[in-house]
C-alpha cells in the first residue's frame, strides 16, 4: 500500500431521494493508492452511490470529484481511465472474446490487447464460445479483465467477485493487490463477502439505510472497536457515546463499543474482546441502541 494525500474519489453531501429510500447527505473519500471496501446490507445504498459517482443517475444534492475532476465534467479520456464492473455483464450475448477485444480497441484509447488476451488465458475463458454460453462467473471474469486492460487508474467494482468460486476470487483479489502496488492506482470495491474486504482493503466504509456509519482504516477499525459481555442492568450505566449496538442473550448483554482505549480507562471492570468488521456490521444492523 502506497497511499498519497490525494483522493481518487471525493464525495461531499451526496443526496439521492427515491420514493422509499434516501441517500442522506453522505461524505466519502477514497485515498489514491488504496483499496476501499464498501459494505452494507442489501438496499443500503452502495449501488446508488456508485451510480452517482459514475454520473449514471441524477443527484438531488452534493458534489463528487473523480481523479481530481468534477464527475459531471469528465472527458472521454478521463472516463477511459476508470474501470467499472457492475454485478452482471452488459456485453451483448452473441459476442465472442475476439469480438469483445475488437470493440474495446475502438472504445478505449489505451486498450492493451496483449494484457487482455493474457487474462483470457489466465482466467481460462474459451475463445470460441459466445457470451450467452458463459457461466455467471465467466462473465464476471471477462468484465474484470476488460476493466484491467485499458490502463485504468481507478477501478470501481460493485459486487464484482460475488459469482466467483473461492479459488478464482482469491486469484482476483491478488490481482487487485498487484494493481494498487503503484501509487497511482485505486480501487473502490463493494462486496457482501466481508472476508474479501478483510483480506485486501486498506479502508472500510459501512453504509446503513443510506447513511455512512463509519469510513476508516481497517486497522483502526479493528483496534478501536470491541465487544464487552455484561449483565443487562449494567448497560444503562455505560456512557452512550461508546455504545455502537447491544445484543441481548439469555446470559446478559453483548455490547459493541467504539473508542476502545478511552472506554478501558473509564470501565476497568469490563474487559474488551476483539471484534471483526462482520461483527460490527451485525451489531449496527441487528442490535439495539439501548435496552
Ligand atoms: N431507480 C430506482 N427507483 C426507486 N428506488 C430505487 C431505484 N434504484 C434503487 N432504489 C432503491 O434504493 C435503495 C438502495 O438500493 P441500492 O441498489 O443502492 O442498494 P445496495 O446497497 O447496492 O444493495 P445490494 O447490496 O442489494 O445490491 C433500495 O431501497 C432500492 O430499492
Amino acid at each position: 500500500m502506497a497511499i498519497s494525500n490525494v483522493n481518487a474519489i471525493e464525495i461531499k453531501q451526496l443526496t439521492k431521494r427515491y420514493s422509499d429510500f434516501t441517500l442522506d447527505g453522505i461524505d466519502l473519500c477514497v485515498p489514491q493508492g488504496s483499496i476501499m471496501g464498501f459494505v452494507g446490507e442489501n438496499g443500503a445504498g452502495k449501488t446508488t452511490t456508485i451510480k452517482a459517482i459514475m454520473n449514471l443517475i441524477h443527484m438531488d444534492g452534493g458534489e463528487i470529484t473523480v481523479l481530481g475532476t468534477d464527475h459531471l465534467k469528465l472527458s472521454r479520456n478521463d472516463k477511459a481511465s476508470i474501470g467499472v464492473v457492475f454485478d452482471g455483464s452488459n456485453l451483448h450475448d452473441n459476442l465472442t472474446i475476439n469480438n469483445v477485444n475488437l470493440i474495446m480497441k475502438n472504445i478505449y484509447p489505451n486498450w492493451q490487447e496483449k494484457v487482455f488476451m493474457d487474462y483470457m488465458t489466465r482466467f481460462q475463458l474459451p475463445q470460441g464460445k459466445i457470451i450467452k454460453d458463459f457461466s455467471r462467473g465467466m462473465k464476471m471474469k471477462l468484465s474484470i479483465a476488460i476493466a484491467l486492460s485499458h490502463k485504468s487508474k481507478l477501478l470501481i467494482l460493485d459486487e464484482a467477485t460475488s459469482g466467483l468460486d473461492p479459488m478464482v476470487r482469491d486469484e482476483i483479489l491478488d490481482i487487485f493487490l498487484e494493481f494498487i502496488q503503484d501509487e497511482e492506482h485505486t480501487i473502490l470495491l463493494s462486496s457482501h463477502i466481508i472476508s474479501d474486504i478483510e483480506k485486501i482493503a486498506d479502508y472500510v466504509t459501512f453504509i446503513h439505510k443510506g447513511k455512512i456509519i463509519f469510513s476508516e482504516s481497517k486497522d483502526n477499525l479493528i483496534y478501536q472497536y470491541g465487544v464487552i459481555h455484561c449483565r443487562r442492568e449494567d448497560v444503562a450505566s455505560l456512557d452512550k457515546s461508546f455504545v455502537v449496538g447491544i445484543r441481548e442473550n439469555s446470559f446478559g448483554a453483548d455490547v459493541m463499543i467504539r473508542n476502545k482505549e478511552a472506554f478501558q480507562k473509564h470501565y476497568h471492570q469490563h474487559p474488551v474482546d476483539k471484534t471483526s468488521i462482520e461483527e460490527i456490521m451485525l451489531f449496527v444492523s441487528r442490535g439495539k441502541e439501548s435496552i
